[in-house]
């Protein structure tokens, strides 16, 4: 039985047993513990006394060492349940939570079960469905129309914009956008999403004025699928020194965790089977390729950097092989 560390609803249980990430477990330098490549495999601690989920809480997150750098001693124990303990750590990246659980926890409350199968068959993308369109004029083109789509179980809802007349004869400028609050709504200077956002808009408006169309599909995956409190936790190690990459990996979450498939469940749904990508990444077009989505052309779409977000855009592209210039 598991009860995440950071939104459990009984603060009075507690638990000698944690499970938390490998990344993790380095950090806190689990004495028995073998480094291991994969940074959000789980592993399974025991802690000397047993931790309420308020102690709980700096052993799981490695943002919060700076102010809390002592603790310990740790010990890593064999992990029997190594799958339900992989569900575990990806339900908790899903609900956008610190990958650690309190593990068999006093008091027992009321656990529900899940099955690894259950997991899989909630991902799955044929689930998405058209939930509802309406025409919707926005300042870069006054012919647009707005399609949402959901999926059962799934708070997210996805979107689609589509800017300009549909036609079956010219194949649509298309941009894969993951949700990112901090850029598309405030204009966060960390990375370049608020402008990649604003000129993809401004590109496919501009084929529409010359007989093409554009789709936007809006994809509520913030900060590369961990959500916005983990994307900002990894902010603050980034703040400490940390890449991009690392920073993720440290809160032993996955450094990439989008659903491309997702957007092309979207696409298929939205009657289109071949596309001109606006993109850097090419992660993007080998996923929708693979996903049965004919990717005809590769648009760059590289935006004028600034000194806040250099190194993030010197990362995605040295270490994670965009191509940038
Ligand atoms: N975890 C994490 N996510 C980030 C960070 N900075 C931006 N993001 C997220 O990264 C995603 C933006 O990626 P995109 O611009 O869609 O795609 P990309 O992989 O950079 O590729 P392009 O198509 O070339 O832009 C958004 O979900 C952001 O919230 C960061 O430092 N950490
Ligand atoms: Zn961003």
């Amino acid at each position: 039985m598991l009860l995440p560390v950071e939104t459990a609803l009984d603060r009075s249980c507690r638990s000698d047993h944690l499970l938390i990430s490998a990344a993790r477990a380095e950090t806190l330098k689990l004495t028995n513990q073998r480094p291991a490549a994969d940074g959000h495999s789980p592993v399974l601690m025991r802690a000397a006394d047993p931790l309420d989920l308020h102690a709980a809480l700096p052993v799981a997150d490695p943002a919060l060492d700076p102010v809390n750098p002592l603790k310990g001693p740790f010990l890593a124990e064999p992990l029997e349940w190594m799958t339900a303990a992989k569900v575990a750590m990806e339900l908790a990246r899903i609900a956008g939570v610190l990958p650690a659980f309190l593990v068999d926890p006093e008091p027992a409350g009321e656990p529900a079960t899940l099955h690894s199968v259950d997991l899989a068959a909630w991902k799955d993308p044929a689930n998405l469905v058209i939930a509802t369109r309406a025409h919707l004029p926005i300042a870069r083109e006054e012919h647009a129309e707005i399609v949402v789509f959901r999926s059962p179980g799934d708070m997210r809802e996805h979107v689609a914009l589509v800017l300009g007349a549909r036609s079956t004869n010219t194949t649509p400028l298309v941009r894969l956008h993951s949700e990112c609050l901090t850029g598309d709504i405030f204009g966060s200077l960390k990375c370049d999403c608020g402008p990649q956002l604003d000129h993809a808009l401004a590109a496919m408006s501009a084929a529409a004025s010359e007989g093409g169309w554009g789709v936007l599909l809006y994809m509520r995956q913030e900060g590369r699928g961990i959500g916005l409190v983990n994307k900002l936790r990894a902010y603050r190690l980034q703040d400490e020194g940390f890449d991009t990459l690392e920073a993720n990996r440290r809160l032993g979450l996955p450094e990439e965790a989008r659903d491309f498939p997702l957007a092309a469940r979207m696409l298929d749904l939205l009657g289109i089977g071949e596309v001109r990508l606006m993109t850097n990444n090419l992660e993007k077009v080998v996923a929708l390729e693979d996903a049965g989505v004919k990717v005809i052309e590769r648009v760059p779409h590289e935006l004028p950097s600034n000194p806040h977000n250099t190194r993030y855009l010197a990362t995605k592209r040295d270490r994670a092989g965009h191509l940038l210039t």
